[in-house]
């Protein structure tokens, strides 16, 4: 079994190039700078970074590729940038600017033949999907615009066609549970991570080293956060080492 991969987020505001962080995408305040955040991350153990400009608006793209280039020059781990990507062309910037992996997620609902066209270009394993979802009765409903314009898709149903479309794997958030660190929507993991074999990150809600775990027996491979490290509450290593204690397979040959 492949190791699990933990991954602190960077929420960007554009316009300031500061690291935000809100609660169900909401009230986002300042919470530290990009580059300080992404290499004490990367000191602590973190094995990938994503990194997401939500405030992403084409005035403000030139500071956010100004923090790419220096997240991506200053960390020797796997660095995911998204928000606002809308083109092959925008993609391409990242790229450039020093991303491994790109994550488009309003761009590819509105026109899902971008996710085979970046697959084709850029191959399958530096292609993103994210997909952002709102629980609505017994279903999950996908949000676009950074969770501000509800869709008809399924998130489940939307999560199969994006791996069909070449997606190397998917960013999966809930919205309800961001920033609530009341722990990951395990029912939302499981249904989409036993409906696509690529790979899934869990994102939204972890605030203790029991929903790491509970993350993982719902199938992700990558498990993400930025209240919880932002906020200090804990720290990677300790993370890793109570699930390894627990039979989860990390990364632990670092230091
Ligand atoms: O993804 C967006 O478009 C967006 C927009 C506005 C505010 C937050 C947003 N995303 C939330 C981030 O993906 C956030 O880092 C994850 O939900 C993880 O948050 P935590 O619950 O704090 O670990």
């Amino acid at each position: 079994m492949t190791a699990v991969r933990i991954i602190p987020c960077l929420d960007i505001d554009g316009r300031k190039g500061v690291v935000v962080k809100g609660v169900n995408f909401q009230g986002l305040r300042e919470v530290g700078d990009p580059i300080e955040l992404a290499m004490k991350y990367d000191d602590e153990g973190a094995d990938e970074l994503v990194i997401l400009d939500i405030t992403a608006s084409i005035e403000d793209r030139p500071t956010f590729l100004k923090v790419v280039k220096e997240v991506a020059t200053s960390v020797s781990i796997p660095v995911t940038i998204g928000g606002g990507v809308r083109s092959l062309e925008d993609a391409d910037k990242l790229f450039k600017a020093g991303a491994d992996k790109v994550s488009i997620n309003t761009a590819a609902v509105k026109r899902p033949q971008l996710v085979e066209e970046l697959a084709r270009q850029y191959g399958s394993q530096s292609t993103v999907v994210a997909i952002d979802a709102k629980r609505i009765g017994s279903r999950y409903k996908v949000y676009i615009k950074s969770g501000g314009t509800p869709t008809d898709l399924d998130a489940v149903v939307w999560a199969v066609k994006a791996a069909d479309l070449g997606a190397g794997e998917l960013l999966v958030t809930s919205i309800d549970k961001d920033g609530t660190r009341s722990g990951y929507d395990i029912e939302l993991l499981r249904a989409i991570s036993s409906s696509v074999t690529i790979p899934i990150i869990a994102s939204g809600g972890a605030g203790e080293m029991r929903h790491f775990y509970e993350g993982a027996l719902a199938g992700a491979q990558g498990l993400l956060a930025a209240s919880l490290f932002h906020f200090g509450i804990i720290k990677i290593r300790e993370l890793k080492e109570y699930l390894a204690s627990r039979g989860v397979e990390v990364r632990l040959d670092y230091d």
